[in-house]
């Protein structure tokens, strides 16, 4: 039990387990550990709680989106179209195309939020940073908020158009 200790992954944005004896990596805790052993590991403070431990991201979120914005938006434009015509109705099913690709792969929500997403966080796979209840529109908010680490949403929609919702953080 204590050669194990919990460390994030840069690349998936997703906490796992490492034993510092066997280097043995994995994303799942250990068997054999109870809940109340696995929060005492080193770094499962930090990484583990629901809402970013004690440090600098307490209570706070990391999450990538795929944006779809329509004609309604509040800004019906963006890096890859200047005037965006789309119905919301047709923004919806393009997103429930990407949705399919996506089929709960977390790469494949970074590779396609990057080409597909109207959002200028496109550059960076759809990632939005780590934030705060009262930053992002709330319909937004309470979805990343509502999802585990590595969980993506449903289609959601906000002022900004529809989206989908990985929770990284
Ligand atoms: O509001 C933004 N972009 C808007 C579209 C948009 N609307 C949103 C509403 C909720 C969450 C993300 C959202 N992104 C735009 O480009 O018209 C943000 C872009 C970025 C980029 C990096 C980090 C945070 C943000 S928030």
């Amino acid at each position: 039990m204590s050669e194990w200790e919990v460390r994030m992954s840069t690349s998936k944005g997703l906490p796992y387990f490492f034993n510092t004896q066997t280097k043995q990596s994995s994303w799942e805790a250990p068997s054999g550990l109870t809940p109340e052993q696995i929060n005492q590991l080193p770094g499962a403070k930090q990484y583990l709680s629901k809402e970013g431990g004690g440090g600098a991201n307490a209570g706070k979120v990391r999450a990538s989106h795929l944006l779809v914005k329509h004609r309604d938006s509040r800004r019906p434009s963006s890096w890859k179209e200047n005037n965006i015509t789309r119905s919301k109705e047709e923004a919806i099913d393009i997103l429930r195309q990407y949705q399919a690709e996506i089929n709960g792969s977390p790469e494949k929500f970074a590779e396609l939020a990057s080409i597909h997403s109207d959002c200028s966080s496109h550059s960076n796979g759809g990632d939005l940073g780590w934030f705060s209840r009262g930053q992002m529109q709330k319909p937004f908010e309470d979805a990343a908020y509502g999802l585990e680490v590595g969980a993506m949403s449903d289609i959601i929609s906000t002022d900004s158009g529809v989206h989908l919702v990985l929770r990284t953080g």
